[in-house]
């Protein structure tokens, strides 16, 4: 079994076609997918608010760069162009993690670094895996409440919204 984590993320141009078009992608694999997030943007704060949502894929025939080059590849079709780090861009796919893979190859990170610490993924994530727990780190519940109460309220369901 190879069940992977994957956050996404846009904030140029039509963002929820963007995680449309990823969420589409991942249709074959897809377990679950949660909710639309709005989000303030961390990193580069000067840049529009983020769309956010997470979703848990499985794939027996895929190892943890598989699913690096699929993340990867939904990128390509939403053409996005790398630019600044952390800047804007139309579909940002990360990996959070794959199964219990710990990696410290700088071409795939695992658990994804910054994931303690996002609410951004933390919050999406927990809606569709109460258990969710980030290898090495703890349960994901717990890193969150960790977390400052304001980034936990730049992170809002948008229920009008839908994957
Ligand atoms: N877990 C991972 N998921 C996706 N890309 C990763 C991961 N670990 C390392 N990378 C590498 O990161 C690079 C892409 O970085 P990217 O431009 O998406 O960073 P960013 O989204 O600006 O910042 P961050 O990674 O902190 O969210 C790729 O070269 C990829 O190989
Ligand atoms: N709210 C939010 N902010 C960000 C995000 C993101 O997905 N959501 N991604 C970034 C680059 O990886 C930089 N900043």
């Amino acid at each position: 079994m190879s069940r992977a984590v994957l956050s996404l993320g846009s904030n140029l141009g039509d963002r929820l076609s963007y995680l449309h078009l990823a969420v589409e992608g991942l249709r074959d694999v897809l377990v679950a997918v949660s909710s639309v997030y709005e989000t303030a943007p961390w990193g580069v704060t000067d840049q529009p608010d983020f769309l956010n949502a997470v979703c848990v894929v499985d794939d027996p025939g895929r190892d943890h760069w598989a699913w690096l080059r699929t993340a990867q590849e939904l990128e390509r079709r939403a053409e996005r162009v790398r630019e600044r780090r952390w800047g804007p861009r139309t579909l940002d796919v990360d990996v959070v993690a794959v199964d219990d893979v710990r990696s410290d190859d700088p071409e795939l990170l695992l658990p994804h670094p910054g994931t303690h610490e996002r609410a951004t993924v933390l919050i999406p994530w927990l809606e569709i895996d109460p258990d969710a727990e980030v290898p090495g780190k703890g349960r994901a519940d717990a890193l969150l409440a960790a977390l400052p109460e304001d980034d936990r309220a730049g992170v809002r369901r948008r229920a009008d919204l839908t994957l």
